[in-house]
């Protein structure tokens, strides 16, 4: 079989998925401006090589519902505000990726006219053929989701090739690494095996999306440089999640 090459990425469409707290860089809240930097020149090199990128942002840098609503707010309210949270986190990374000569989309599932488009899946499509960028903002648009399965969600229906989760630790392990020193990194995962093990790095909604439409999911450290561009040319980052 022949080894994929800068010239011949591995992957045409992928849908990335950035934390939001990830933006946050060094910071306890918000977000730096040399991560989104940094993030913008990493994504540019995907376009570089002609790969389609669909983006998905979270907004636990900002807000979340659960812990909004743990402090006393109504829990809806408290995923509405999440998700304008990623609506904001969208528009500085749009910022992020003009200023790096990126051409970029938003679109939100929630319409907010003036602002950003509203979600339209042909017109992405025709978008991310055209070699935009297009961040899918707003989640799901549906209170008691996550970023997550709006990513799945959204790479479905674009028909990425994949789904790349970018986050805080370099892969799936037997346990949260942040938690316990001794776990244990897997290169490879089924749908099943995450589901049946609670691995919480990704929530079970995501997953079970992800295993009823075949679509692989990679999760990988946006923190370590140049780990996108080497997933995207076929390198082993991190760890797959796939069909047994
Ligand atoms: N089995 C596991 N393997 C890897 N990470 C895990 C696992 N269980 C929990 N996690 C946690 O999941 C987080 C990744 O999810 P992410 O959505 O990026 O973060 P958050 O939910 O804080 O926004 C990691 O930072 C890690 O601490
Ligand atoms: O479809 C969605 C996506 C997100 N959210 C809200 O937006 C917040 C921020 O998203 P998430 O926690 O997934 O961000 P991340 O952890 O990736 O930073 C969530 O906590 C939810 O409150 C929601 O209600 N519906």
């Amino acid at each position: 079989m022949p080894v994929p090459s800068k010239s011949q990425p591995k992957y045409k469409r992928v849908l990335l998925k950035l934390s939001g707290e990830a933006l946050m860089g060094e910071e306890d809240f918000g977000i730096d401006p040399k991560v989104m930097d940094r993030m913008a020149l990493e994504i540019g090199q995907l376009v570089g090589i002609g790969v389609q990128v669909g983006l998905v942002i979270g907004g636990g840098n900002l807000f979340r519902g659960a812990s909004l609503h743990a402090a006393g707010l109504d829990r809806v309210t408290g995923d509405h505000m999440g998700m304008l949270a990623t609506v904001m986190n969208a528009l500085a990374m749009r910022d992020a990726l003009e200023r790096s000569n990126i051409s970029t989309r938003v679109m939100s599932a929630i319409p907010m006219s003036g602002i950003v488009e509203h979600y339209d899946r042909r017109r992405a499509i025709r978008d991310l053929k055209d070699g935009d960028v297009v961040i899918f903002s707003a989640g799901t648009g549906n209170p008691f989701f996550t970023t997550d399965s709006a990513a799945c969600l959204r790479g479905i229906e674009i028909d990425a090739d994949v789904v790349l989760k970018a986050t805080k630790v370099d892969g799936v392990y037997t346990a949260d690494p942040m938690k316990d020193p001794d776990a244990q990194r897997y290169d490879r995962l089924t749908y099943d095996q995450v589901l049946d093990m609670k691995l919480g790095v990704m929530d079970l909604t995501a997953i079970c999306l992800c295993r009823d439409h075949n679509m692989p999911v990679r999760v990988f450290d946006m923190n370590k440089a140049g780990a996108l561009t080497n997933i995207v040319v076929g390198s082993d980052e991190g760890t797959l999640i796939e069909e047994g």
